[in-house]
């Protein structure tokens, strides 16, 4: 049975679908990352899951538990991250835990969690004085404590350094790794392609796309990049027109193409004919990030 099941889910504002028939399954161990621009849904959807909204139509299930109706035993097997605004600045990590474990019928030991965590040197810091990264370990240590089988992570690393966004990419691989399922709404791309077993794309209040970050790249229109700089200016209909080409950009005398295996070959040729070099040409594979930008066409 999968851990998550949302089914045709509807909820509208003033009359405006914000969410407008989603349906996703998330199984039991995976980390399945919800992606979208602002305003798509995102949390919407997640406030639907976590029992925080009622959705006009459609059906959510938690483990099976409908999260409104059933909203009590879903906090106990559903354990989502606090928004900052929500803890007292000037409790005491050890404090926040005690608090909170004692909210939940089967508690985690909350000592070694936050030695898992990297917060055991700090459970007499007020919350107030943690640095960013602290803070969001305390938000994940208390989603845990409740030992769920599934968390919800919002945004979790917006507004961490590389190092500490890196760590907490860590955090959660071990989350997964010690069988809690993961669902995970994220801006950043290079996050989902690294974490994600699978994501879906949610632009508009609809799923646009849904696999594995491999299958959407290989979906997307330009699954190969090739940048270079031309030592000589190339004539637009000509690149326009090469086969399979997806998208093509310039910036700084710079050109970007997105295709296949067909338009690298072809651009080779392009340049050999019309005997312009190519600087600091540079060939790879599609990333999460192009293929988001070839699914999701409103502007964010
Ligand atoms: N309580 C509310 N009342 C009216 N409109 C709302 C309410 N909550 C959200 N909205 C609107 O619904 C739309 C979807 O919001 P939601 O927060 O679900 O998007 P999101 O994809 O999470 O965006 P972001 O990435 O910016 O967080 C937005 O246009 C938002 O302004």
């Amino acid at each position: 049975m999968p851990v998550i099941e949302v089914t045709d889910l509807r909820k509208s504002y003033g009359g405006r679908p914000v969410v407008d028939g989603v349906s996703f399954t998330v199984e039991e161990g995976e980390i399945f990352g919800i992606l979208g621009p602002n305003g798509a849904g995102k949390t919407t959807t997640v406030e639907c899951v976590e029992g925080l909204r009622v959705p006009d139509a459609g059906r959510v299930r938690v483990t099976g538990l409908d999260p409104v109706a059933d909203h009590d035993r879903v906090t106990h097997v559903l354990g989502a991250q606090l928004q900052e605004g929500r803890l007292q600045e000037k409790l005491t990590v050890g404090e926040a835990l005690r608090l909170y474990a004692a909210l939940h019928p089967a508690p985690a030991d909350w000592r070694p969690l936050a030695g898992r965590l990297g917060l055991a040197d700090r459970l007499d810091t007020r919350f107030g004085k943690l640095s960013g990264g602290q803070k969001q370990r305390l938000f994940i240590a208390l989603a845990l404590v409740g030992n769920p089988r599934v968390v919800v992570l919002d945004e979790l690393t917006t507004g961490l350094d590389p190092r500490a966004r890196r760590d907490t990419w860590k955090l959660i691989e071990e989350i997964r790794d010690s069988g809690v399922t993961v669902l995970l709404v994220t801006h950043f791309m290079e996050e989902a392609q690294r974490l994600c077993d699978r994501v879906a794309v949610i632009d508009q209040g609809r799923i646009a796309a849904l696999g594995t970050p491999a299958d959407l790249i290989r979906r997307s229109a330009g699954a190969t990049v090739i940048a270079f700089t031309p030592s000589a200016p190339l004539d637009e209909r000509e690149l326009n027109a090469l086969p399979r080409l997806a998208s093509i950009s310039h910036k700084d005398g710079r050109i970007t193409l997105t295709g296949g295996d067909e338009t690298v070959n072809a651009v080779i040729s392009l340049l050999a004919r019309h005997r312009v070099t190519a600087h600091q040409l540079r060939v790879g594979d599609a990333t999460l990030d192009d293929a988001y930008l070839d699914l999701t066409e409103t502007p964010s």
